[in-house]
């Protein structure tokens, strides 16, 4: 398995938003160090799902980042994306091993050290931990975990943790200081008025 980008930017389908342009930013910046997760809304058909992760991907090809797919395991398939990423409402973990196959890119939502480490063991490669801080993209979370509440995941697990929910470049260091490899946003480049940018200012705090 080839080793996993730090960045990883989950597309934002809400209505106003332009989830390829955000990406076509992003790309040049990033390059290999980029993981796109194919995320849309729960009442887009698996239709939409599959035209954009297909899309997705065209674009990825050429920087060799990486496209995973949420939660529509099969739509991970059906484009050849190199996984996919799943929680606790959707196909257990050994399931979602079982159906994205041995070499594929698996990543599972923890937010306690226990949860993270049977998702592990039950064949995760990598682990979505939070939400960090607070975020306006997704309701019904919890509160924030914050960097001490990454750290107990990050010490209960040996596969990379990528840090999630309200992460933007200033808050990484804290996040990598408490064990994080990498980082999933939505709000911080979907909103920015620079996705380029700030694509290049994540990364500088993701890799320096
Ligand atoms: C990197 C990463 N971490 C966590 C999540 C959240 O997944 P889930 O809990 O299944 O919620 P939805 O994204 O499906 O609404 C994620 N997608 N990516
Ligand atoms: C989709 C998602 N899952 C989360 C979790 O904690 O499981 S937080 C989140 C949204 C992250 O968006 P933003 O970067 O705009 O805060
Ligand atoms: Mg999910």
């Amino acid at each position: 398995m080839p080793s996993l980008g730090r960045l990883h930017l989950i597309t934002d389908t809400r209505p106003g938003r332009d989830p390829l342009a955000v990406l076509r930013a992003a790309l040049p910046v990033a390059r290999a160090e980029l993981v796109v997760q194919v995320r849309v809304e729960d009442d887009a058909s698996d239709r939409e799902a599959y035209e954009l992760a297909g899309q997705v991907l065209g674009l990825c090809r050429p920087y060799g980042a990486t496209c995973l797919v949420n939660d529509r395991l099969h739509v991970a398939l059906a484009v050849d994306a190199a996984g996919g990423h799943v929680g606790a409402e959707d196909l257990p973990v050994a399931a979602a091993r079982r159906v994205l196959g041995a070499g594929a890119v698996l990543g599972a939502t923890a937010r306690e050290p226990g949860s993270a480490a049977a998702a592990v063991a039950a064949g995760a490669s990598y682990l979505g931990v939070g939400p960090c801080h607070a975020t306006t993209t997704k309701s019904g979370l919890p509160d924030p975990i914050g960097p001490a509440g990454l750290r107990a995941v990050a010490g209960a697990v040996e596969v990379p943790v990528i840090a999630i929910g309200g992460v933007t470049a200033a808050s990484v260091p804290a996040l990598r200081a408490a064990g994080a490899y990498g980082v999933a946003v939505v709000g911080a480049l979907s909103g920015s008025p620079d996705p380029a940018r700030t694509t290049a200012e994540l990364i500088a705090a993701l890799t320096c």
